[in-house]
This record gives structure tokens, C-alpha cells and sequence, in this order.
């Protein structure tokens, strides 16, 4: 694997995972497994890994994700992310991945042994019996054969214990505003448009939602009260759902018979709290979080999550990322290379525009136009991140900003950038490529300019500002630039460049070597760039697009001068000094150079 070649990233795992998974990260990744980190510990020591992973007990807080400088991704073994802070892992560009369906039966199973333990006393009538005592009428329990079973959240796991409870020979009733109907009436299960309704229907009540806003606190006293009489109640999903007060009043005061938790609003909850109260209730069944503690479920969830990690790590693209789209590999497969690309357009539009009059960030509002292939590409959002990162590039340093499909549009919103895609299928006017991605700039309007605080200077040459745009293409799967401005240029993106715009006369290479050469900056290719005679771009701002222009002359005497421009591109092998690019204008009589480094 090519990950492996260089210094092995490193992956922190500070819970218990199985170990099936962990050996999948051991052919390519240094793995450190920390059980029973403090906070403090894991603040710590954070900075020095590029994966995490944990399960429901690493509490991922924002201040954890500030204070790692490496981390690509934070792995959930398992299903609920709410541990994890997944608003600041995307302002930071970490991707937070999970394990969708790896333990839902796991879970399913237990809320049915707990409801099956709950109606036929399993607990008390187990210790009762190994504190040697034969007390049979003591635990008579209930059938749930017959009974209506109240499911809310109908997703995965409720869906799943719904099947099994029909195969007990329950009704089961749910709610949930987002469950398909289709998937509800396939298992037999009816759904019913109202909390209240559910709640007086059900003889057992579980649920299977996240904890979000819309389910923190969703069942206390109120909704207690409108139950059954006697009825019973299961969390097998988030402790906070339900309000712990509020439950321990309803088992105290008998408004329900019994209650099955396995998920408390801390865990493990403190001695003092209601919690333990509640957990030390006589008709409370409880246990310790194990929805998940099978060997199946540890061995799914931490395969699921490792395999994703190691994707993550090699540039791919993980199945289940919960903060970012979900891209198919084929498809990513045909985007890569002009990922690659309309990274370094952006790169060279901001360094290039950067050195002319106005800055490159005067302008903030941008088209990108595909066309030819690459417009039947539907999911560009790592193109669009890819121009994002480049253009930002040059001004915040690669380090300094980790720019990713997950973080592009926040970090592209903060800072007023914003870019119309445009898919063309129509041929472009350069037949000789069969894709084309361009990018123009787009001359600030006065009140945007105004709003933006970053008023464009006037250069006095109206026309070199209507000629912000870069166009390239793939050849061979390698960047190709073909259009810088009013050039048509044909050069690889790679490396130190120097550009100049000159007139293009006789003997301008030799003096443009020489000057070079003197401050020992070698040439490793040359390549001189015409003003385009085929295109040019109308500065339409909504749909700007390419038209045949007027006559070539018109375009090649931009400057008026009445001779022709040229762009003369140099590869060379070290960064040029500003003095010499200075130099080259001023003794070369070149009318611009500018130095890149892509
Ligand atoms: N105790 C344990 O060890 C385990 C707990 N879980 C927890 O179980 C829960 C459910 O997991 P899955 O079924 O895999 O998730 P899921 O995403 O497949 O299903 C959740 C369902 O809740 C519904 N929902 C959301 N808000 C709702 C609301 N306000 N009212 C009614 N329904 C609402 C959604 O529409 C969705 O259908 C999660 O919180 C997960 O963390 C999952 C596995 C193990
Ligand atoms: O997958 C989930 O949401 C769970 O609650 C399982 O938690 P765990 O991985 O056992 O700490």
C-alpha cells in the first residue's frame, strides 16, 4: 500500500475494539491502544494521531478535535455519533465515519431479552435464587404474546425488533415522521401520527431514535401519565430520551410496572445521581450499555469502521461518513484526476491574478464550467472542494488549512467565496480535448465589491480584467493547462513557473536566459503561449459561456501597442527571487513576470 512508504500515521484507540478490525490497521498503520485515558490524558496526546477510534465512552469534544493538528478522521464503532462534536469535525475537515448496521441486531436482541426479562422477572427471580431462596409466587410475570408493543423510532434497530415481536405474536404500533411507510406495512407494523396516540395504545413502549433536540427529555412526567396504567417501559438507544426523574417518580408511584434501561444520561452514571436511584429500583432490569456486547456486533462494527480509516488514510473515500457525501468509488474513480486538476487551477488563478493589480481575492464570485465529458459527472463536490483548496492555498499554506469535501462549502461561505458550477455537454470550441474545465472570475459589481470590503483597484486596461480564467484538461491523466487569461497555453501545472507576458519578438528568450542564468536559476522547459484566436469570454454573469469572438487582431493588441502579445511560460528548478522577476521587467523588457510555484 502506498501509505506504508513513509512515516506510518498513527491511530489512537482508547476503547475496547475488536481486535479483527485493529489487525486490518496493523499491516499499514502504527496503532495505539490507550484504554482508560482521562479527558486530560487524551487532550494530551491527541495531536500526534491521524485516526481515532472510538466507541460511546470517548467523549470527542470540540476542544479535543481543536487540539489535534493531525486528525484526518474519527472513527464510531458503532452507531450513535453522539459523542462525537460532528459540527466542529467538519469546520476542522476531519471526517467522522460509523458503523451504520453493524450491531442493529445486536441491539434489537437485547431490548427483546430485556422486555422478555422484564415481563418474566429473569433478574429477580436469578438472584433470588442464587441467594438460595425458592420463591416461585413471588415472580409471576406477564405474557407479551397478544400485548401492543410501541416503537418509537421505526429505523433500523426499531424496524428489526418490530419483526421479532410480530413473531411473539405482539402488535406493534410506532411513530416516526421520517419512516417509509412501505417498510412500516412490509413488517406488519402501523404507524400512528401522534406521541399520544402511541402512548395509550402500548403495553410496552421502547425506543430507537438518536438523541438529537427533537428526542433530549422527548418522554417525562407528561407523557408518563398518558400510558396504560401498568404499562412498561425500554431505552435501548440514548439515556436523555427519557427523563430519569420522571421515571423513577412513574415506577415509585406504580403508573408503571417495570422498566428496561441500558443507556443512562451519564455513563457510568455517578453514585448520587437519579440515575443510580433509578438503577437500584426493584422493578428496574438494567445493564451496563450492552446493546452492542456481542462478538458478531464488535467484530462488524470494528471491521466496518478500520476498513473505512484505512480508506480515509489513502485519499479514498469512506462508506459511511456521517459528515460527508456519499460518493460512489466508480464515480470517484472518473473524478481524480480532474480533482487533481481544478485543485491547481485554483492554485494558479489565485498566485497568477494575486501579482496583477487588484489582487486575486478582489474577485470572490466565480464560474466553473465543465465541458465535454466531465460534465456528465453529477456529484462534483470534490471539484468544487478542490478549487476551494486551491485557491486558498496561496494564502493560508496547505498546512494551515485542512480543506476536504466535508468542510469546502463552510470554509467557502466564511469566506465569501462563491462559485456557479455550469455542466455544458454541448462540444466545446477546443475540439482537441474531450474534457474542459474552465474557471472565470467575475468582475465585481459595485454593491458586492462594496458588501465585501475588498474594492478592486483600477489597473486602467478594463480588458485584462474581463480576462480572469484559466482552462485546462486532463492529457493522460495529467494536468494540462490550455487557457490562462487571453492565452492559449499548453503546460503542466507542476513545479516553480515563471510567466511573462511579452512582446513576441526575436531574441526575448536569450535575454530573458541570461538574466536567469546570471542568478543561477536554471531552465528546465520553455513554452510561449499565443493569444487565443479562437475564444473569448463574455463576462455574462449568470451564465457566462464561450463565444466565437471578433476579428484575431483585436485580441492580439490588447495593449494597443500594435504588436503581439505572447506568453512565455519557464519551468525552472528553484523559487525565483522577487529582485529577479523585478530584473526581468526592467532589463529583459518583459511586461510582466510572475513566479508560482504549483
Ligand atoms: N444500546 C446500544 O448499545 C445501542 C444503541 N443504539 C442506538 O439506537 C438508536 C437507533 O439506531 P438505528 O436504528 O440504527 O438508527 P436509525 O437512524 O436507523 O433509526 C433512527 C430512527 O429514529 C427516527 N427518529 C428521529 N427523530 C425522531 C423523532 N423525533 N420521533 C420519532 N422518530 C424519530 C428516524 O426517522 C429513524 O427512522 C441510536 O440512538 C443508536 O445510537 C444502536 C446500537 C446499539
Ligand atoms: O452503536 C451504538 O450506538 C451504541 O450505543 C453502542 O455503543 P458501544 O459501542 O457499545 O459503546
Amino acid at each position: 500500500m502506498p501509505l506504508l512508504k513513509q512515516a506510518r500515521p498513527k491511530v489512537l484507540v482508547p476503547e475496547k475494539l475488536s481486535p479483527d478490525g485493529l489487525a486490518l490497521l496493523r499491516s499499514a498503520l502504527d496503532v495505539d491502544e490507550r484504554k482508560g485515558l482521562s479527558p486530560e490524558e487524551l487532550l494530551e496526546i491527541i495531536p500526534h494521531y491521524e485516526a481515532l477510534l472510538v466507541r460511546s465512552e470517548t467523549k470527542v469534544t470540540a476542544t479535543v478535535l481543536q487540539a489535534a493538528k493531525r486528525l484526518k478522521v474519527v472513527a464510531r464503532a458503532g452507531v450513535g455519533v453522539d459523542n462525537v462534536d460532528v459540527g466542529e469535525a467538519t469546520k476542522l475537515g476531519i471526517v467522522v465515519v460509523n458503523s451504520p448496521s453493524g450491531n442493529i441486531g445486536a441491539a434489537a436482541e437485547h431490548t427483546i431479552a430485556l422486555m422478555m426479562s422484564m415481563a418474566r422477572k429473569i433478574p429477580e427471580g436469578c438472584a433470588s435464587l442464587k441467594a438460595g431462596k425458592w420463591e416461585r409466587s413471588k415472580f409471576v410475570g406477564v405474557e407479551v404474546k397478544g400485548k401492543v408493543l410501541g416503537i418509537i423510532g421505526l429505523g433500523k434497530v426499531g424496524l428489526t425488533v418490530a419483526r421479532i415481536a410480530k413473531g411473539l405474536g405482539m402488535t406493534v404500533n410506532a411513530l416516526d415522521p421520517y419512516a417509509s411507510p412501505a417498510a412500516a406495512s412490509s413488517a406488519s407494523v402501523t404507524l400512528v401520527s401522534s406521541l399520544p396516540e402511541l402512548l395509550s395504545s402500548a403495553d410496552f413502549l421502547t425506543i430507537h431514535t438518536p438523541l438529537i433536540a427533537s428526542t433530549r427529555g422527548m418522554i417525562s412526567d407528561a407523557e408518563l401519565a398518558q400510558m396504560k396504567p401498568g404499562a412498561r417501559i425500554l431505552n435501548v438507544a440514548r439515556g436523555g430520551t427519557i427523563d430519569e426523574a420522571a421515571l423513577l417518580k412513574a415506577l415509585e408511584s406504580g403508573q408503571l410496572s417495570g422498566a428496561a434501561i441500558d443507556v443512562f444520561t451519564s455513563e457510568p452514571p455517578d453514585p448520587e445521581s437519579t440515575a443510580s436511584k433509578l438503577i437500584a429500583h426493584p422493578r428496574a432490569v438494567v445493564t451496563p450499555h450492552l446493546g452492542a456486547s456481542t462478538v458478531e456486533a464488535q467484530e462488524n462494527v470494528s471491521v466496518d469502521v478500520c476498513e473505512q480509516v484505512l480508506d480515509i488514510l489513502k485519499g479514498s473515500l469512506p462508506r459511511s461518513a456521517v459528515n460527508a457525501p456519499l460518493i460512489l468509488p466508480e464515480e470517484y474513480q472518473k473524478l481524480q484526476p480532474f480533482v487533481r486538476l481544478v485543485e491547481k487551477i485554483g492554485n494558479l488563478y489565485t498566485q497568477h491574478y494575486a501579482s496583477l493589480p487588484g489582487g486575486s481575492m478582489a474577485r470572490n464570485t466565480f464560474d466553473l464550467i465543465y465541458q465535454g465529458e466531465v460534465a456528465s459527472i453529477n456529484n462534483t463536490k470534490p471539484l468544487f472542494a478542490a478549487l476551494i483548496k486551491g485557491l486558498l492555498a496561496p494564502i493560508t499554506g496547505q498546512e494551515g488549512l485542512n480543506i476536504n469535501i466535508v468542510n469546502a462549502e463552510l470554509v467557502a461561505r466564511e469566506r465569501g467565496i462563491f462559485v456557479s458550477e455550469q455542466h455544458s455537454r454541448d462540444p466545446h470550441d477546443d475540439s482537441s480535448y474531450s474534457s474542459l474545465v474552465t474557471l472565470i472570475a467575475r468582475p465585481p459589481s459595485r454593491p458586492s465589491s462594496r458588501a465585501s470590503g475588498l474594492p478592486e483597484k483600477s489597473t486602467g486596461a478594463p480588458q485584462l480584467q474581463h480576462q480572469r480564467v484559466i482552462s485546462g484538461t486532463c492529457s493522460g491523466g495529467q494536468p494540462l493547462i490550455t487557457r490562462l487569461g487571453r492565452f492559449e497555453a499548453s503546460f503542466a501545472p507542476e513545479g516553480t513557473l515563471l510567466i511573462c507576458e511579452n512582446y513576441d519578438s526575436p531574441g526575448k528568450i536569450g535575454v530573458v536566459g541570461s538574466i536567469l542564468g546570471r542568478e543561477g536559476v536554471n531552465i528546465n522547459f520553455m513554452t510561449v503561449a499565443p493569444v487565443s484566436s479562437k475564444l473569448s469570454i463574455h463576462n455574462a454573469p449568470s451564465d457566462a459561456k464561450f463565444v466565437k469572438d471578433g476579428p484575431t487582431e483585436v485580441l492580439s493588441d490588447v495593449s494597443g501597442s500594435g504588436k503581439t502579445e505572447a506568453l512565455m511560460i519557464l519551468g525552472v528548478d528553484r523559487v525565483v527571487p522577487q529582485q529577479t522577476a523585478e530584473d526581468l521587467v526592467q532589463e529583459g523588457g518583459v511586461l510582466s513576470a510572475c513566479a508560482i510555484t504549483l
